[in-house]
């Protein structure tokens, strides 16, 4: 699914009033049943919503949608900024069809001290939505901070009021903190960075029926990995197909008390589908890997570390779960850089290494897929303010070194050399333990092993990670779930895309 800066969603509406054609107010009335029938679906009717409304079009919104719930059942108020009489057409209508009903008592943003509100209350902040433009002035900045203050159910509609759609907070910005936010049609941005998405609870995307002509047609270079991608890309297995046809996967991973990277990531590319998995690893991890994955070949190199790489034009390398950062190592894996042509899959100390000396970053081969964590990627490309920042450093860095970008988050972004962005939105907070990245690693490898291309290989397997992760989760509970839990779930997973 595209993602859409704030001025692309205005003209997405802007395209869909003249062309479907719907008029402004029908298109707000539109927006507002479909979070009416969300709420109607999530709270009874005993609950009283308290609907905070600014003077744009969120707030034509939230009058709309206090009026559906009055005339649903539900106990409503309504509460404007008396001081601020400029309204856009649509908030004026509304707020005048509100005046009308006698049932729906209107107060100022002032008044909520005084009011108390009772103990079924719902706070729905239709203050702001993707027309913020500006630090928010100082008496909506006090109302946002008293209701962050209620413990009421917080529903935000579109966006919680305070973030932009498309950037980073200014400084000291004050934001609604949602526990759901209801929005329209497209993912956002903010949604999916860690300093921005922490305000949202909840992501509930609605679709209200804006242009599908518009959406296919405007260009974004920023996209969520859905459902409907996947299916697109994943390849079911060919009846007539054998082992051959599946491509050989070479972990090469460990060291001395580090063996289990190895294993993890071994596992986890039999386990999606490898046709001919080897593990290249220390001797000293022999005996363990060869016991509990019968199913890899291992090759020993050097006694507690790896002392040489592969050259095997003909099998895809996963390399660094656990490698450890010894100068042996460094140096024959630098030498293999140098002089290795196709696309490999890095991670972790293969990394670190790199980091130690990135003249050597150059030597990557085109189109291989690097999988740092935020602390790895700063140890290879420099810091940066905040996580939009670092996104947009590391498209230039893909586009630069020629390879793909896996920037693991809690939603992973996978960054491409042509600056494509693929947010993933699986997985979950179970998974931030050591042994994840190993697991993903195999997984990459393995689907690019599998003639995947490595855009196709580095987006299906986050998702398929990620969802693996929430199969997981739901088994285990994020706290007792294991990386290797994730491994066992991949089954599950490929299951459901038969
Ligand atoms: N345009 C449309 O057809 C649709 C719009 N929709 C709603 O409309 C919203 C966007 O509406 P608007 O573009 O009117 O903008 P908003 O309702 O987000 O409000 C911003 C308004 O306040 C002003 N403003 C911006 N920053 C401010 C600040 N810091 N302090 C004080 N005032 C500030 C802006 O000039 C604008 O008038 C969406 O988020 C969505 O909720 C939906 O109803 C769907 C259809
Ligand atoms: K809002």
């Amino acid at each position: 699914m595209k993602i859409f800066s704030a001025q692309q969603i205005r003209n997405c509406d802007q395209f869909t009033i003249e062309n479907e054609p719907i008029s402004p107010i029908k298109l707000v009335e539109r927006a507002a049943e479909t979070c009416a029938r969300w709420i109607e679906n999530h709270f009874n009717k005993t609950s009283e919503f308290q609907v905070f409304c600014g003077n744009g079009n969120n707030g034509a919104d939230g009058f709309s949608l206090a009026r559906i719930l009055y005339t649903k059942g539900f106990d409503v108020n309504v509460f404007i900024n008396e001081k601020n009489s400029k309204y856009s057409q649509e908030a004026e209508i509304n707020l005048k069809r509100i005046r009308e009903i006698s049932g729906i008592a209107v107060y100022d943003f002032n008044e909520i001290e005084d009011l108390g509100f009772q103990e079924n209350s719902v706070l729905v902040d239709s203050v702001f939505g993707t027309g913020l433009n500006r630090k928010i002035e100082i008496s909506v900045k006090n109302l946002i901070q008293k209701l962050n203050h209620l413990s009421f159910p917080k529903i935000s509609i579109d966006i919680p009021s305070g973030l932009f759609a498309d950037r980073s907070l200014e400084e000291n910005q004050i934001v609604f903190n949602a526990d759901e936010t209801l929005s329209f049609q497209f993912w956002k941005k903010s949604f999916l960075h860690p300093e921005t998405g922490k305000f949202c609870g909840n992501i509930h995307i609605l679709e209200i029926g804006l242009s599908q002509k518009f959406i296919e047609n405007e260009h974004s270079d920023y996209f969520v990995i859905d459902e409907t991608e996947i299916h697109k890309i994943y390849r079911p297995r060919n009846q007539f197909s054998h082992k051959g046809n599946f491509g050989k996967t070479t972990i090469v991973a460990g060291s001395f008390g580090k063996i289990g990277a190895a294993v993890l990531a071994t596992k986890a590319a039999l386990k999606s589908g490898s046709g001919i998995t080897f593990a290249r690893i220390p001797a000293c991890g022999y005996f363990v890997l060869q016991s509990v994955c019968p199913e890899a070949m291992v090759e020993v190199s050097g006694e507690n570390f790896v002392t040489d790489f592969p050259v095997e034009n003909d099998h895809v390398l996963g390399i660094g779960p656990g490698l450890g950062t010894n100068s042996e190592t460094q140096k024959s894996f630098f030498e293999f850089l140098k002089n290795y042509k196709n696309p490999v899959v890095l991670d972790a100390d293969a990394l670190n290494l790199i980091a130690q000396n990135t003249e050597i970053l150059s030597s990557i081969p085109r189109n291989s897929i690097i999988t740092p964590h935020p602390k790895e990627f700063e140890r290879l490309f420099g810091s940066t303010e905040n996580s939009f920042e670092r996104l947009e450093l590391a498209r230039k860095k893909s586009k630069e070194f020629g390879i793909y970008i896996v920037l693991k988050d809690h939603h992973t972004q996978v960054i491409t050399p042509e600056q494509k962005v693929f947010y993933n939105i699986t997985g979950n907070s179970g998974m931030a333990k050591g042994g994840s990245g190993d697991v993903l690693l195999g997984i990459i490898t393995s689907l690019l092993a599998q003639n995947y291309s490595p855009e196709e290989a580095a987006v299906f397997g986050v998702w398929l990670h990620g969802k693996a992760g929430d199969f997981a989760a739901e088994k285990n509970s994020k706290e007792a779930m294991l990386p290797s839990d994730l491994i066992d779930e991949l089954g599950n997973v490929f299951k459901i895309l038969a």
